[in-house]
C-alpha cells in the first residue's frame, strides 16, 4: 500500500521543525512526531519521564496499550550533532503512519530527555527514518519503521515535501506525480555512515557562474538549516552586503536590510535552487539576522536540512519536491 501524513511546521514563522502525527498502541495514542531522515532511532515522551523533564508534550504511556511488550533488557542513548540527547527502555508496539502499520515496531520510551525537548512543546519525540545501522538500542540494535514496513509498501521509497510556513506530506510507498514536474535527478546513495548521504555536484551563488565541484553531503529533515564546506558558505555570504562571522553565536550574520541571492545546487545534471529569502532565517536583534547557510566544518559532510528541503522553486520557474527513496523504484 501507500500512506501520506502532513508535516506541519513549528513554530509557524521559523519552519524551526516539522511535525506528523503518529498512531501508538490500542487504544490509539496519537502523538506528533519529528520524522527525521539524519538519525534511525524512534523515540517518544512516556510517563516513564520525570514530570519535571517535561513541558506540555503528550506522553506514550505502554501501560494503557494492550498491543505494547517490553524488549527486556535494552536500553537506548542517543546525543544529537546540537548537543541535545534522550535515554530510555524499549517496547514492541503496534506503530501506523497514514494507513500504514509495523505490529511489532520497537518503540523506545524515553525515561530522561535534555533540557532543550523539554522546552519544545510542539515535540513528542521523534521518528528516525536513516539506516538501521547508526539505531542506538542495546544490545541488539532495532529497525526503523520504513524498514519494517518496507514489505507492505507498492515500492521501496519514501518521498518528503516540506513547505515554508505552510503543511507537507511524507508519502511512503509512492511518488505522488503531482509533486514534480518532468523527470527526476537521482543520485547514488553511500549508506556506510547510516545516513542517506550524497554527492553534490557543485553550487553557484546568485546569478554567479556554476562551480562544478563533488560536494558530499546527507538529507536531513532533522535539520533545521543548511550546512556547507566553509568555502561554499565563505562564496555564498562574499554577495551579501554587510555578511560577518559572529563569534557570539560562532555563525554567519547581516544586516536584515541585506538583498540575499538565491543558492544554486547540483544533484547530478539537476539545478536546484533555494531563494535568498530563505537564507535570511531570522532576527538575532532588530537590524541584524541569522543565516540559513552555515559552515559545516568540523562534520564529515554536509547537511541539507530543512532551509533546502522546503525550497519548491526550481532555478528554472519549476516546483520540486526533495525524494528520498530506497535506490530506484
Ligand atoms: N543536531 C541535530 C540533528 C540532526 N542532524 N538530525 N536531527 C537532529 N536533531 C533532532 C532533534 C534534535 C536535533
Amino acid at each position: 500500500g501507500t500512506g501520506t501524513v502532513t508535516a506541519s511546521p513549528y513554530p509557524a514563522e521559523y519552519d524551526r521543525e516539522y511535525l506528523s502525527p503518529v498512531s501508538l498502541g490500542t487504544p490509539a495514542q496519537i502523538l506528533d512526531l519529528d520524522f527525521d531522515t539524519g538519525s534511525s532511532d524512534l523515540w517518544v515522551f512516556s510517563s516513564a519521564l520525570p514530570k519535571s523533564q517535561t513541558g506540555g508534550q503528550t506522553l506514550y504511556s505502554p501501560g494503557n496499550s494492550s498491543t505494547s511488550s517490553v524488549l527486556e533488557n535494552h536500553t537506548w542513548s542517543i546525543r544529537y550533532g546540537d548537543g541535545s540527547g534522550s535515554s530510555g527502555t524499549v517496547v514492541n508496539e503496534l506503530v501506523t503512519i497514514g494507513g500504514i502499520s509495523a505490529r511489532r515496531q520497537a518503540l523506545e520510551i524515553a525515561t530522561q530527555v535534555s533540557g532543550s525537548f523539554t522546552q519544545d512543546a510542539a515535540s513528542d519525540g521523534l521518528l528516525g527514518l536513516a539506516f538501521n545501522s547508526i539505531n542506538t538500542v542495546r544490545p541488539t540494535p532495532q529497525k526503523t519503521w520504513f524498514d519494517n514496513v518496507q514489505s507492505s509498501l507498492a515500492a521501496p521509497l519514501f518521498t518528503v515535501n516540506l513547505k515554508k510556513a505552510a503543511v507537507g506530506l511524507y508519502t511512503f510507498g509512492a511518488i505522488d506525480s503531482k509533486a514534480h514536474t518532468g523527470s527526476i535527478a537521482y543520485a547514488p546513495v553511500n549508506t556506510k555512515n547510516g545516513f542517506w548521504q550524497f554527492p553534490l555536484t557543485g553550487y553557484a551563488v546568485g546569478t554567479g557562474k556554476f562551480s562544478n565541484s563533488s560536494i558530499d553531503v546527507i538529507a536531513d529533515t532533522g535539520t533545521t538549516l543548511l550546512m556547507l564546506p566553509t568555502n561554499v558558505v565563505d562564496a555564498y555570504y562574499k554577495g551579501v552586503k554587510g555578511a560577518y562571522y559572529d563569534t557570539e553565536y560562532g555563525a554567519m550574520v547581516f544586516p536584515c536590510t541585506a538583498k540575499m541571492p538565491d543558492f544554486i545546487f547540483g544533484l547530478g545534471s539537476y539545478r536546484g535552487s533555494v531563494p535568498g529569502s530563505f537564507i535570511s532565517y531570522g532576527q538575532i536583534n532588530t537590524s541584524t539576522c541569522y543565516g540559513g547557510l552555515q559552515s559545516s566544518e568540523g562534520l564529515p559532510f554536509g547537511i541539507l536540512g530543512d532551509i533546502l528541503l522546503k525550497a519548491q522553486e526550481g532555478n528554472d520557474g519549476t516546483w520540486s519536491t526533495f525524494e528520498i527513496g530506497l535506490g530506484k523504484p
